[in-house]
């Protein structure tokens, strides 16, 4: 019998994470949208380095805030407009050069499976305002505008056709075509936020069409929710679980409810005891920067190490992709895409649906850290020795027989005084991760 939710928060409470989040472990998020037509912003800081002050603001490297990033009239960005634009071109003319020309929803959800992916997430309406569906709210929108296509559905219908879960993005306090004044810290941006009722009922309308339009499996708001619209949220989310039965919200609704929590960068906190995502674009940025070159992007192996400890401290890892303007996908970010991929083949045993393990992570040096997992009664031994190409650890409090989960991974294992020592003198195709099963 399906359970209804009461538009009550004690109803919403009893909300449990389906264990389809809890087992799918990666995803995919993207951000794609007008920013992704001037496709620039400073390569500064990762966020929760820099303290959010006008600093971070007039110099940030989200090319997805170049809205912003030129509205506060000065900066990098604002020098970079005037200079490839000129200083009267307006932010809303790219609603007219993004053409999505070259795109393929079918070839982005067949990359999505090759990677590894049970799940994506895209940006319906970013900060920008500009609508990547066909809303009845505003013209402002990909239907009308640009692509002229349905992008929030016809990508839904791929990704559900390569058996992946679809989940939507929306910006629910920041909407820049409603309250636009320069965001330069953080009272701002929520200062800034879309302080009327009628942004509030717009925000509530938008959500309401995502859900009933789309069934995303995950609703993923950001920054927060209009303080004028929070009484509207008891109803929205039991409107949404009543509708997606099995799916899940983050923690961005101003602290009033969550199924997850989030990080992004160096910001916010991730607590083992529950479940919590972590997402980050490959470089800097969500949306698509053209500065952020091959040597400017994380690394293959620290994507798979940032999956890896993410994963064995009850997290999911939500990796960005920003798209370019013609809706090809750049090379450097799709390398790192097919080599997770190819690593989950191969070491996806104790990742896909496996549970916390009781075992902390043990850090021995910034290079070599031990992770572990369990899944179906075995306990998993994931051995990150970042940049080196052999390793002998000793993981105190574990006895029996360990197997490489690859083939090629070239250890011994020997019993010694109350733990077992693992020497790696090859980690064969597994980027410097070898992973155990310890039976
Ligand atoms: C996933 C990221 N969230 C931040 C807000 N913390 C946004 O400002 C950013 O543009 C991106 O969408």
């Amino acid at each position: 019998m399906k359970k209804r939710y009461a538009s009550t928060w004690e109803s919403l409470k009893e909300h449990q994470v389906p264990k389809w989040y809890e087992d799918g472990k990666f995803g995919i998020f993207i951000h794609w949208g007008l920013y992704s037509v001037p496709a620039f912003a400073p390569q500064t800081w990762e966020l929760g380095e820099v303290p959010p002050d006008e600093t971070w603001f007039s110099n940030n490297p989200y090319a997805e805030w170049y809205y912003n990033s030129i509205n506060v009239g000065y900066g990098p960005s604002y020098d970079y407009h005037v200079q490839k634009y000129g200083k009267d071109f307006k932010y809303e003319q790219f609603a007219d050069m993004w053409k999505a020309e070259k795109w393929n929803p079918a070839e982005w959800a067949r990359l999505f499976k090759k990677a590894g992916a049970e799940y994506v997430v895209l940006t319906t309406k970013h900060h920008d305002g500009f609508c990547l569906f066909p809303s009845e709210y505003t013209d402002y929108n990909a239907w009308r505008r640009g692509p002229q296509r349905d992008i929030v559905g016809d990508l839904t219908d791929a990704v559900r056709e390569e058996k992946l879960r679809m989940g939507l993005y929306y910006s629910g306090i920041v909407d820049w075509t409603f309250a636009d004044d320069p965001i330069l810290n953080n009272e701002d941006l929520f200062h800034t936020a879309s302080p009327t009722f009628a942004y509030a009922d717009y925000a509530y309308n938008q959500s309401m069409e995502l859900i009933d339009r789309y069934a995303p499996s995950v609703f993923w708001n950001d920054i927060g929710w209009p303080r004028q619209g929070e009484q509207n949220l008891p109803y929205l989310l039991s409107h949404y679980y009543n509708t997606v039965e099995d799916g899940v919200v983050n923690d961005r609704f101003n602290d009033l409810f969550h199924d997850f929590t989030t990080k992004e960068y160096q910001s916010g906190s991730a607590n083992r005891r529950e479940k919590w995502e972590m997402c980050r674009g490959m470089g800097l940025s969500f949306g698509y920067n053209a500065m952020e070159s091959d040597d400017k992007i994380i690394s293959i192996e620290d994507a798979i190490s940032l999956l890896v400890s993410t994963v064995a401290n009850n997290g999911n890892l939500l990796l960005n992709i920003g798209p370019r303007a013609d809706g090809t996908i750049p090379e450097e970010q799709e390398k790192r895409l097919l080599a997770i991929g190819e690593w989950l083949r191969v070491n996806g045993e104790a990742i896909y649906g496996s549970r916390c393990s009781s075992r902390e992570s043990i850090k021995y040096t910034d290079q070599i850290q031990v992770h572990f997992t369990e899944r179906e009664g075995a306990l998993y031994v994931l051995i990150d020795a970042k940049g080196r190409s052999q390793v002998a650890v000793t993981v105190p409090g574990l006895r029996g027989n360990a197997i490489p989960l690859d083939p090629e991974v070239d250890a011994e294992i020997t019993a010694v005084d109350g733990g077992l020592c693992f020497t790696v003198k090859n980690f064969g195709s597994s980027q410097n991760i070898a992973v155990f099963r310890l039976n």
